[in-house]
């Protein structure tokens, strides 16, 4: 094992191909990073500094027990105009939910690397299962600190069967708790943009397809060279996020755009960002914001988000209820699957996918 693992190639091997991912790595007790892990001075987080320097902006909190107030839709809509990222607390998905999911996480992580990799891109039985790490390693010039288990939900009997049993249960669980919450913030967001009501067709197109990503991100032995996620937009319509007590997301600040902003962890709360689809559908009025995450020296992390996405098979672009008052569309028409294609080809590289869509 020594000997393989001072070479660039050995720890590749050991990491990505053998499955042991930067959970393996972290877990040998290394004491400096790797080289391939260590980002351009330009990428890195130095957090001792964000706490001080930003303390002014942070993003809304934003309590939906009356979710059927004018105000919060109000508060909701507004959020994801000005910073496309908000947190909910009172959002209606049970916290037991959240805690079962966040305990199934740590349980599949914890599995030997031998049974996590059954569900790696080259042995998994579908590719709508897909265990790994960073992003995109082909594409990258310097890798993250992340490991993840990929679940592309397209039927319950799919998932049931395909799966990782350690977890597969809590997961459904907590996006079959979420679509109720799912709904109520797509009919507040699309009533500002003249949607009256969301039928079948405009369902589809707003939430016809689900990803629910486990992300792990192991104790790092140099977190200030190194991120957990690099700077990127999601893809998604919108994106739901469970993170644990530790913290490490940072977002964009939306007066100040050279800042990044702490999303602190707050007991029980949901994380809601807007994703480049909706940023589309909506013609640039909602946001779909650049974030990251910083790597921890001391304390293993974990987050789930729920990507809610278009189907693969739609065209997205501004929806005529936006353009109907004479405003010109910025985004051509785009196949949802391309677009995202074009996401998961390329390394993390902040906002630049939606230039695919510009006109
Ligand atoms: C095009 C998809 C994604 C895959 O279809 P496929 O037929 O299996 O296509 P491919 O196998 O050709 O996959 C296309 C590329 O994407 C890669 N990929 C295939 N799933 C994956 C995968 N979960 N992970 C990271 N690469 C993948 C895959 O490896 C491949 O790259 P390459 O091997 O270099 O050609 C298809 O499922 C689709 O259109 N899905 C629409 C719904 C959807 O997944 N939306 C994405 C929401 S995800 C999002 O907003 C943010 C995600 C995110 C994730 C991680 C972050 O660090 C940050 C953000
Ligand atoms: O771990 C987090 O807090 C955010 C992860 C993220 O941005 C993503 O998976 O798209
Ligand atoms: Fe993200």
């Amino acid at each position: 094992m020594a000997q393989t693992m001072t070479s660039p190639s050995g720890i590749t091997n050991f990491v990505i191909n053998k499955g042991n991912g930067v959970k393996g790595l972290s877990e040998m007790g290394l004491k400096s990073l790797p080289k391939q892990y260590i980002q351009p001075l330009e990428e890195r987080i130095s957090t001792a500094s964000f706490g001080i320097k930003n303390s002014e902006e942070s993003i809304p909190i934003i309590d939906m027990s009356n979710w059927d107030d004018p105000k919060v839709a109000e508060a909701i809509c507004s959020a994801a105009e000005k910073w496309g990222f908000f947190q909910l607390v009172n959002h209606g998905v049970p916290i037991e939910v959240l805690e079962n999911v966040k305990e199934a996480t740590h349980r599949f992580f914890e599995l030997p690397a031998e049974e996590k990799s059954k569900n790696s891109k080259e042995r998994s039985c579908s590719n709508n299962v897909r265990f790994g790490t960073s992003f995109s390693p082909q594409a990258e010039k310097a890798l993250e600190w992340k490991d993840y288990l990929s679940l592309f939900y397209v039927s319950e009997d799919e998932a049931s069967a395909l799966w990782p049993p350690a977890c597969k249960d809590e997961v459904l669980e907590y996006m079959k708790k979420s679509k109720i919450l799912i709904k109520r913030l797509l009919e507040m967001l699309m009533k500002r943009l003249n949607v009256k009501e969301i039928d079948q067709e405009k369902e589809g197109l707003l939430m016809g397809s689900m990803r629910i990503n486990l992300n792990y991100y192991p104790i790092c032995p140099n977190p200030e060279l190194t991120v957990g996620v690099g700077r990127h937009s999601d893809v998604s319509t919108l994106t739901v996020l469970l993170q644990d007590q530790i913290g490490g997301l940072y977002v964009r600040g939306c007066t100040d755009k050279k800042s990044w902003i702490h999303v602190p962890p707050v007991k029980g709360s949901l994380v809601i960002n807007i994703g480049d689809a909706l940023q589309i559908m909506s013609n640039g009025r909602y946001k779909s914001i650049e974030h990251r995450v910083a790597a921890n020296g001391s304390k293993n992390r974990i987050s789930v988000p729920i990507f809610v996405n278009p189907r693969p098979s739609d065209l997205i672009s501004p929806l005529p209820e936006v353009l109907a008052s004479g405003e010109k569309a910025v985004y051509k028409q785009v196949l949802y699957s391309d677009y995202v294609k074009h996401f998961f080809r390329k390394a993390h590289d902040g906002k630049s996918t939606i230039e695919l869509a510009k006109i």
